[in-house]
C-alpha cells in the first residue's frame, strides 16, 4: 500500500507542477499567476476540490505521446466563494500554452454539466493559445462542445469568464457567450485572428494590445465588461461580481440584513441644475439612492452615455440602468442601447429587480447612427425591457423625450412603478424644437420672429416641461421629492417582491439582432 500511495502522490505532485518549473517561472515573469494559484486565490481557503487532475491527452501525432502532462492544461473542480458553491476551470498556460485538446475540453464540459445539474455558477479563468494545433479537428470539436453547453447553460446559471492571458481563435467565443467577460490589463487579449493574419489579409499593422487588449475591448468594442490592473484585482472583481448574483435562475440573490428607517437623502435635492441644458453626473443620483458604496459598475468605459451596474438597495441586489447626462447629454445610441439591453436581459434571467433612472433627450440623430442600425439596436432595448418580468421601477429625474421615453422602462411597456421628480420634463421633444415645428408659420410671419419663438417655446414648456400631464393620465404613479426617492424605492421593491407574470407559451421570442 505504501508504494501505491507514493505512486499516487508522485502523480499528483507532477500534476501540480503543470508544464514544469521553468514554464511556471516564465508565467511569473510575465506578472501572471499560474492556473492553480488563481484557483486558490479565487476560492475560500481550502475549499477547492479538483476533478480530473490525472487526465492526459490521447494524441500520438507529432511525437505528442512523449509529451504528457497530468491535467492536460486545465485545472477543473469546485469550491466555494463566501461559502457559496462555485464550479471553476482554469487553463494552465504552462502546458502547451493552455491550448484546448479533446481531453482538455472534456474536463471543462464535465464541470459545466455538474454546474447546470446542481444549479451553481461556473467561472472560467482563460489563458490559452486556442485550439491544440497537434489535434486538428478533435480540438475544434472540443470547442464546439463547450459552445453548445454555454448556450444550454445560458439563463440557467451565471457564467463568468476571466481572460487572464491570450485568448485567440475559438477561445474567444465561449467567453462571448457567457454572461460577463473580465480582462486583465496588459497581459490578456482577445481576437478571432491575431496581428499576423490581420497584416496578411488586410495589410493593417496593429499590435496585439491595440487589436484586442483590455483597453480596446472595454472602450471600443464592448466585448469586455470589466477590466482589472492585474490577476489579483481580476479575481477580486470576479468575487465582487458574484456577490450580486444568485446561484441560478430559480433563486434570488441573498439579501443582506437591513432595517427600514424613515430616511431621507437631502443630497438628492441639490443635484439637478436649474438650467435644463446643463449636465450633471448620474452617479451622484445613483449613490444618493443606494446602500452606501454598493454600486458595482459594468461596462464602465463603454458607451458612457448610459450607466449600468449592480447595487444593493435596502440590502437587496438590484440592477440599475441610468442615462448619463455627462456624456452626449445621455442620448440613446447604438452602443448604449445594446449595452443596456444585454444588462436588462441578464437581470431578468436571474431575478434581479431593475431600477431605471431616466434623463434622456432622445435617440442620437445622424447618418452614422442610422447606417449602423440604430433602429434595430434601439429596438433591442425596447424589446429587453418589454419582455422583462422582474420588478421594474423607473424614476424620471429630468428629460424623458420622444421615443426614448417609451423605451426607458415606461409604464406602457410593463414597468411596475413609475416615479418622476418635479424637475421631470415628459414630452415629444424639447420646447424649443417643438415650438419651431408646430408654430413655424406664426414664427416666420411675426415681426419679431425671435420673440414669437420664445413666447411659443414658453407656451409649450408650460404645458409639457413638467411631469403633471403624464401623472394626470397615470403614466406616472407619483411625483416624488428627490430626497424621498430611496425610501419610496425600498418600499416599492418590497411591495413587488412576489411579483409573478404568466407569459404566453412559445418557443422563444425573436429579439431584433
Ligand atoms: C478554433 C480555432 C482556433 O482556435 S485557431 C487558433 C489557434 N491558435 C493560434 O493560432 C495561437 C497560436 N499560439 C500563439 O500564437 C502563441 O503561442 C501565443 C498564444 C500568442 C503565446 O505566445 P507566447 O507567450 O510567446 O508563448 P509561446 O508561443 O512560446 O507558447 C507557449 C507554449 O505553448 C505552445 N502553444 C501555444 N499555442 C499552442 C497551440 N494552439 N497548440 C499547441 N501548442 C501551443 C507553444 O508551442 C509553446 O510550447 P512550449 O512551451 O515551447 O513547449
Amino acid at each position: 500500500m505504501d508504494s501505491k500511495i507514493k505512486d499516487l502522490n508522485k502523480k499528483l505532485t507532477l500534476a501540480h507542477l503543470g508544464g514544469g518549473q521553468v514554464r511556471i517561472d516564465k508565467q511569473h515573469e510575465k506578472k501572471k499567476l499560474t492556473a492553480r494559484e488563481r484557483v486558490t486565490y479565487l476560492l475560500d481557503d481550502g475549499s477547492f476540490e479538483e476533478i480530473g487532475a490525472l487526465v492526459t491527452h490521447r494524441t500520438k501525432d507529432f511525437g505528442m505521446e512523449n509529451q504528457q502532462f497530468y491535467g492536460d492544461g486545465v485545472v477543473t473542480g469546485y469550491g466555494t466563494i463566501s461559502g457559496r458553491l462555485i464550479y471553476v476551470f482554469a487553463q494552465d498556460f504552462t502546458v502547451f500554452g493552455g491550448s484546448l485538446s479533446e481531453t482538455h475540453a472534456e474536463k471543462i464540459c464535465k464541470v459545466m454539466d455538474l454546474a447546470v445539474k446542481v444549479g451553481a455558477p461556473i467561472i472560467g479563468l482563460n489563458d490559452s493559445g486556442g485550439a491544440r494545433i497537434q489535434e486538428g479537428v478533435r480540438s475544434l470539436g472540443g470547442y464546439a462542445d463547450i459552445f453548445y453547453k454555454n448556450v444550454q447553460a445560458s439563463g440557467v446559471i451565471p457564467q463568468i469568464s476571466a481572460i487572464m492571458g491570450p485568448c485567440a481563435g475559438g477561445a474567444v467565443y465561449s467567453p462571448a457567450m457567457t454572461d460577463f467577460t473580465l480582462m486583465v490589463e496588459n497581459t490578456s487579449y482577445m481576437f478571432v485572428t491575431g496581428p499576423n493574419v490581420v497584416k496578411t489579409v488586410t495589410n493593417e499593422t496593429v499590435t496585439s494590445e491595440e487589436l484586442g487588449g483590455a483597453s480596446t475591448h472595454s472602450t471600443k468594442s464592448g466585448v469586455t465588461h470589466i477590466t482589472s490592473a492585474n490577476d489579483i484585482e481580476c479575481l477580486e472583481d470576479v468575487k465582487k461580481l458574484m456577490s450580486y448574483l444568485p446561484q441560478n435562475n430559480t433563486e434570488k440573490t441573498k439579501a443582506l440584513p437591513f432595517e427600514l428607517k424613515e430616511e431621507t437623502r437631502e443630497v438628492l435635492a441639490n443635484i439637478i441644475p436649474d438650467n435644463a441644458n446643463k449636465p450633471y453626473d448620474m452617479h451622484s443620483v445613483i449613490n444618493g439612492i443606494i446602500d452606501e458604496d454598493s454600486f458595482y459598475e459594468i461596462h464602465k468605459n463603454f458607451a458612457e452615455n448610459i450607466v449600468v451596474g449592480f447595487a444593493r438597495l435596502g440590502g437587496k441586489s438590484i440592477g440599475i440602468v441610468a442615462n448619463q447626462p455627462l456624456y452626449l447629454a445621455g442620448v440613446l445610441d447604438v452602443d448604449s442601447s445594446t449595452k443596456a439591453a444585454r444588462f436588462v436581459r441578464f437581470c431578468d434571467c436571474f431575478n434581479i429587480p431593475l431600477l431605471v433612472l431616466e434623463d434622456v433627450p432622445g435617440f442620437l440623430p445622424g447618418t452614422d447612427q442610422e447606417w449602423n442600425a440604430i433602429i434595430t439596436n434601439g429596438a433591442k432595448l425596447l424589446y429587453a425591457f418589454s419582455e422583462a418580468t422582474v420588478p421594474r421601477i423607473t424614476v424620471i429625474t429630468r428629460k424623458a423625450y420622444g421615443g426614448a421615453y417609451d423605451v426607458m422602462n415606461s409604464k406602457h411597456i410593463g414597468a411596475d412603478m413609475n416615479y418622476a421628480w418635479p424637475s421631470a420634463e415628459i414630452a415629444v421633444m424639447g420646447a424649443k424644437g417643438a415650438a419651431e415645428i408646430i408654430f413655424k408659420k406664426e414664427i416666420s410671419a411675426a415681426e419679431d420672429s425671435d420673440g414669437k419663438w420664445k413666447e411659443k417655446e414658453a407656451e409649450y414648456a408650460a404645458l409639457f416641461a413638467n411631469p403633471y400631464s403624464a401623472a394626470e393620465r397615470g403614466f406616472i404613479d407619483e411625483v416624488i421629492l428627490p430626497q424621498d426617492t430611496r425610501r419610496k424605492l425600498i418600499k416599492a421593491f418590497a411591495m413587488l417582491e412576489d411579483k409573478q407574470i404568466e407569459t404566453p407559451k412559445r418557443k422563444h421570442g425573436n429579439i431584433p439582432l
